[in-house]
């Protein structure tokens, strides 16, 4: 299909810039003590949500492309549907359809990683987040690879636990670690040697994205591979320890740890050996991927780099090809609105801070790093702090701001669009003040924003990826939950247009989601949309 965009017949786009701003983890929830959202004092979103060209997004499952609605949004189906234009059947939903039909099981890569644990003397180990939150993995996922991998004959696996309550309960480990346990226990009794052999909190073990921070990576290398870590009789033990130590401590930090009998580990990773990292999501996989599959690797030292076979549940940088085996095919993203803007000569540019820089790129382009045309685009990453962000719930919102300003004065640019990361990264702490201050930050930041281009008479479309700070608690009989992960709640969308002649309006569309927000850019800049992308939110 042709790249070619259309011109809009009776619609001159307005002599300033687009800017699309993402307020991540942003949503519309009810108003309650625990939405964040609602509690924070936020004058600017108090207007825009009271303009005419308003209207509420869905933002999880189906509309993104998820198994089911009971799934909450996430940045990388939320990005990928807003950078798309169309909904893409995700992850999620391609792996439990391979394990489904048996599809899995029967690619050259599986049947390699068995073969050399089978006919060879390797070990097959599996790396992962042990949750069922759905966003990066899904414990079912592992649990059928293992006993597939039992079935197949593989009399020895070892698995490294990363430990999540961060899209499930924030103190839940122990529930997955069971969960798994109870399997092993049983294919145990079978006469198969398969154990828990590493583990830590995701987002200080391994889990790290967008280069943020690569001693997440070492950790995780030190205590998967060599087996360096403080040592426990189980994961259970490591936990339950963790938790004694620090009351506070919740799963997404506890420290890395290394299952051990007589002070050695059970499970290094050694040569010969197999290892599936069963994450389906890319931005958090693709560092260890990179320190498993480069020879000349140099972001820290490895003191090891064993001669395994190493295989990622789907591949997870289709710039990089990274890695190179995968067990599942990723949605194929195909023609971006980015492309067609390219295609058209229109400059743009895209910002954010390193935790939500490849949001606003590498899912916002379908899951590739690079540029589309680097002649046309700039791509500015602010560098975030190394910090647990409700110590910091500004985070970078006033440099993105200040930056974005600065770009827009250039005038060279037609379209921007931006991600601000507080309402998401602040939601995930569970800190509630926090969360507000987040909130409030970002509505003072929108707020610049909305004054600079008026300025420059252009349009401003604010929108979400998907709710967070607007669930901060839940209360079940009158006890208070703390809640970190995401929401199933809906999103705001809202054009403010600074040149507007009710040239047009809302349309009503009955399942209006992200994937329709493209086709609403194209038309804003003065195009038709695509032929099969789906509808606009607007029309003329
Ligand atoms: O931090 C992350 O990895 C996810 C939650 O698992 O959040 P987001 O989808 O907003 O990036
Ligand atoms: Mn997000
Ligand atoms: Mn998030």
């Amino acid at each position: 299909m042709s790249l070619t965009l259309k011109p809009l017949e009776n619609f001159h786009s307005r002599s300033g810039p687009v800017l699309l701003v993402i307020m991540d983890g942003i949503g519309l929830g009810k108003p309650s003590e625990g939405n964040a959202v609602y509690k924070a004092k936020t004058p600017v979103l108090d207007e825009l949500f009271k303009m005419p060209l308003y209207t509420e997004l869905q933002a999880h499952g189906t509309a993104v492309g998820l198994p089911s609605d009971d799934d909450m949004g996430n940045s990388e189906v939320g990005h990928n549907a807003l950078g798309a234009g169309r909904v893409f059947s995700q992850g999620a939903k391609r792996v439990n359809e391979a394990i489904a039909d048996g599809s899995i099981f029967q690619t050259e890569v599986w049947k390699s990683l068995v073969r050399r644990c089978t006919e060879g003397k390797g070990t097959f180990h599996f790396i992962g987040l042990l949750s069922d939150g759905n966003v990066h993995s899904h414990i079912d996922h592992l649990i059928a690879l293992l006993r597939h991998a039992a079935k197949e004959g593989v009399k020895r696996a070892r698995i490294h636990t990363l430990l999540d309550g961060r899209d499930v309960p924030e103190k839940s480990a122990l529930i997955y670690i069971d969960k798994l346990e109870g399997v092993l226990k049983e294919l145990k009794a079978q006469g198969f040697d398969y154990r828990i052999a590493s583990g830590g909190g995701r987002m200080v073990t391994t889990m790290d994205r967008y280069f943020a921070d690569w001693n997440i990576v070492k950790r995780g290398w030190d205590a998967h591979v060599l087996g360096k870590g403080r040592m426990f009789s189980s994961a259970r033990e490591a936990v339950e320890t963790y938790y004694a130590e620090d009351p506070k401590i919740t799963d997404q930090y506890l420290p890395s740890f290394v299952v051990a009998e007589n002070g050695k580990p059970v499970g290094t990773i050694e040569d010969g050996d197999s290892v599936v990292l069963f994450n389906f999501r890319g931005d958090r996989a693709i560092e260890i991927s990179m320190a498993f599959e480069y020879k000349d690797f140099d972001k820290f030292d490895r003191e090891r780099y064993p001669e395994v076979m190493f295989a990622g549940m789907m591949q997870y940088d289709g710039d990089l090809k990274l890695p190179s085996n995968f067990l599942v095919q990723p949605p194929v993203i195909t023609r971006t609105v980015s492309e067609y803007m390219c295609a058209a000569g229109i400059k743009s540019f895209a910002i954010s801070e390193t935790q939500k820089f490849g949001h606003v790129t590498y899912f916002w382009n379908g899951n590739r790093s690079g540029y589309i045309d680097e002649k046309l685009e700039t791509y500015i990453e602010i560098p975030s702090d190394k910090i647990q962000f409700d110590k910091a719930p500004a985070m970078k919102a006033n440099e993105i701001t200040e930056k974005t300003i600065e770009l827009l004065r250039t005038g060279e640019y037609k379209f921007g669009r931006l991600n601000f990361a507080n309402g998401d990264m602040v939601g995930h702490t569970g800190v509630m003040e926090a969360a507000i201050e987040a909130v409030e930050t970002v509505d003072r930041c929108v707020g610049q924003l909305l004054d600079e281009v008026k300025k420059m008479n252009g349009i401003v479309v604010v929108t979400a990826d998907h709710g967070n700070a607007d669930e901060m608690f839940t209360e079940k009989n009158g006890k208070r939950e703390v809640k970190t992960a995401h929401t199933l709640n809906k999103v705001p969308f809202i054009i403010v247009d600074y040149g507007y002649q009710n040239e047009y309006h809302i349309r009503s569309l009955p399942k209006a989601g992200l994937s329709n927000v493209a086709a609403t850019l194209l038309n804003l800049l003065g195009y038709k949309k695509p032929e099969d992308y789906d509808p606009s939110l607007i029309e003329f």
